[in-house]
């Protein structure tokens, strides 16, 4: 890999992954390095295996082929360790558990003090500006705002890296692009690392670093796209030629890559 490891929060190296059953593994050799504090974005078609990298990252699956080291160490401790937090397509909030209850759940695995993991909670529920609604049941929220909580809950442990996994997909356009406005600030205050699976090209552009574009049947990594728009983002950059500009040519990389 051209960059130094030490550098280097996630390292994926030649991993492959091979669910059997005969058919063509769902990735074939992906390598890459992604550096503390930047974001990146997955970015592919449906069935290409960024589900399935980000799992493995995230380590609730293990690659047939190759290994993936993250924060120093194998994916197993960091998951121990907390070093990383992870929101899923879907909120999964619990339902018998207030808002806040749901932002403590992970505190309180930690063996944090009530005092201390309540006023984190809430302070967590400011950041994602629902303070006023950590009384609330999680079905009391809208789909947008269920999905803040669950940022707000991986957010809880302080992770140092965030793995999320189409987080707005099920929103609406104007939700979805709000809340990406909004995880921008709550990346740039944390400093953390965020990996971002998406199929968006335009939510990739919007708010990654890098853009790691794969390729589907297998799953290869088929281009690395370094996103030169000037920060902070807002949402009329969506209007610029430049922005136009860079998403056609992640288009064009598509198409290029189409079999
Ligand atoms: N548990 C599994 N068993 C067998 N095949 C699987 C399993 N999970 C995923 N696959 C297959 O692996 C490939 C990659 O799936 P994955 O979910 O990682 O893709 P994806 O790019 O995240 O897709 P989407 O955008 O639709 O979520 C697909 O062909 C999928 O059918």
């Amino acid at each position: 890999m051209a960059q130094n490891a030490a550098q280097q929060e996630i390292v994926v190296d030649r991993v492959g992954m091979d669910y059997g059953g005969g058919s063509e593994p769902a990735i074939r050799e992906i390598s890459l390095g992604i550096r503390k504090g930047e974001f990146v974005s997955l970015l592919g078609p449906s069935g290409c295996g960024k589900t399935t990298l980000l799992r493995m990252m995230a380590d609730l699956l293990e690659p047939t082929s190759g290994g993936v080291g993250i924060a120093g160490g194998t994916p197993r401790q960091a998951r121990l360790t907390r070093k990383f937090g992870i929101v899923f397509q879907t909120p999964a909030l619990y339902e018998w558990r207030t808002v806040r209850g749901n932002v403590e759940l992970p505190l309180e695995l930690a063996g944090m003090p009530r005092a201390r993991r309540r006023e984190r909670a809430e302070e967590l529920l400011e950041l994602v500006g629902l303070g006023a609604f950590a009384g609330k049941r999680p079905r009391q929220l809208s789909g947008g705002m269920q999905q803040r909580v669950s940022i707000a809950r991986a957010l809880a442990a302080d992770p140092q890296i965030l793995l999320m996994d189409e987080p707005f997909s099920a929103l609406d356009e104007f939700t979805r692009e709000r809340l990406g406005e909004e995880l921008l600030g709550l990346w740039s205050r944390t400093g953390c690392t965020v990996v971002f699976v998406t199929h968006s090209i335009a939510e990739a552009a919007f708010l990654s670093d890098r853009v790691f574009v794969l390729s589907a049947r297998p799953g290869r990594l088929s281009a690395e796209v370094e996103v030169g728009l000037p920060r902070p983002r807002v949402g009329s950059l969506r209007a610029e030629p430049e922005f136009h500009r860079l998403t056609s040519s992640i288009r064009q990389l598509f198409e290029e890559a189409e079999p």
